[in-house]
C-alpha cells in the first residue's frame, strides 16, 4: 500500500508548483479542492444537503453551485462553514482513500489548502508544509490571478498561520528563493521512495 503524503501551505506558497515536480518524479497527486468542487456540483447527497441549508437558489440553472453565494454564506459564518464541510469532506475523504488504495507506487500525494484545518492530515503518514514569505506570496498571487493586494491579504488572514501549521507538519519545504527548491524536493522524494519500499 502506498504511503499517504499530505501537502499544504498558505495561498501562493507554491503547493501546486511543488506538486507538479513530485508528479514529474512519479508520484500520483490527488488535488482535494477540485475534487470537492466537482462533488458539490454532482453528488446528489451533497446537493440535497446544500439545498436544505441554503435553499434551491444555491445552485444555478446550469446545475453548478453558485460559488459567490456559497462563499458569502460560509466564509463569514463558522457554523455554516462547519455544516458544509461536514457534508463535503467525508465524500472527499472516501474518494481519496479509494484512489490511494488503487495506486501501486511507494507514495501518493494529497494536496489540500486546508489539510490541517479539515483534520485530513490525520489520515496521512507524513505531511509537508510549503512556506514562503508573505510578501512573496502576495506578489505571486497578484501576478497569477490578477487579484488586488487587499484581496490576497484578506484570504491570507482567514487561513491558519504558518506557525500554527508547523506544529502539525512533518517536514517544511521552503519556497523562498533563498533555499533551492529542487534539491529539497528531490531529497524528500528519495527518502519517501526508500521508506515506501519497506513500508
Ligand atoms: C465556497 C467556494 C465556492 C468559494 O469559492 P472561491 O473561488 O471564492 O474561493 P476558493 O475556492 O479559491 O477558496 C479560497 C480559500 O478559502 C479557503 N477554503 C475553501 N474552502 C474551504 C472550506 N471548505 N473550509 C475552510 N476553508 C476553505 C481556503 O483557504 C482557500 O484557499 C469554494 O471555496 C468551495 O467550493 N469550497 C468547498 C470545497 C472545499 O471544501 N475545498 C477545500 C478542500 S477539501
Ligand atoms: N519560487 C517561486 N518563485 C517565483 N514564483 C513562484 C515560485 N513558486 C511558485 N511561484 C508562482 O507563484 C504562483 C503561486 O504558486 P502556486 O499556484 O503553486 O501556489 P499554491 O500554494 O498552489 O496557491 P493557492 O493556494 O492559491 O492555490 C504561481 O503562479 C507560481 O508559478
Amino acid at each position: 500500500m502506498a504511503l499517504k503524503i499530505g501537502i499544504t501551505g498558505g495561498i501562493g506558497s507554491g503547493k501546486s508548483t511543488i506538486c507538479k515536480v513530485f508528479s514529474l518524479l512519479g508520484a500520483p497527486v490527488f488535488e482535494a479542492d477540485p475534487v470537492a468542487k466537482t462533488l458539490i456540483d454532482t453528488d446528489p447527497g451533497i446537493r440535497k444537503g446544500l439545498i436544505d441549508l441554503f435553499g434551491p437558489d444555491i445552485y444555478t440553472a446550469n446545475a453548478g453551485v453558485d460559488r459567490k453565494k456559497l462563499a458569502s454564506f460560509i466564509f463569514n459564518d463558522e457554523i455554516q462553514l462547519a455544516k458544509v464541510n461536514a457534508l463535503v469532506h467525508p465524500a472527499v475523504r472516501a474518494e481519496f482513500m479509494e484512489w490511494a488504495d488503487s495506486q501501486d507506487v511507494p507514495y501518493v500525494i494529497h494536496e489540500a489548502a486546508i489539510l490541517f484545518e479539515s483534520g485530513f492530515y490525520k489520515m496521512m503518514d507524513f505531511t509537508l508544509l510549503v512556506t514562503a514569505p508573505d510578501e512573496d506570496r502576495i506578489k505571486r498571487v497578484m501576478t497569477r490571478d490578477g487579484s488586488s493586494r487587499e484581496q490576497v491579504v484578506e484570504r491570507m488572514q482567514k487561513q491558519w498561520s504558518d506557525n500554527e501549521k508547523r506544529k502539525l507538519a512533518t517536514i517544511e519545504i521552503k519556497n523562498d528563493n533563498r533555499e533551492l527548491l529542487l534539491p529539497q524536493i528531490i531529497r524528500i522524494d528519495k527518502q519517501l521512495k526508500e521508506y515506501g519500499k519497506i513500508w
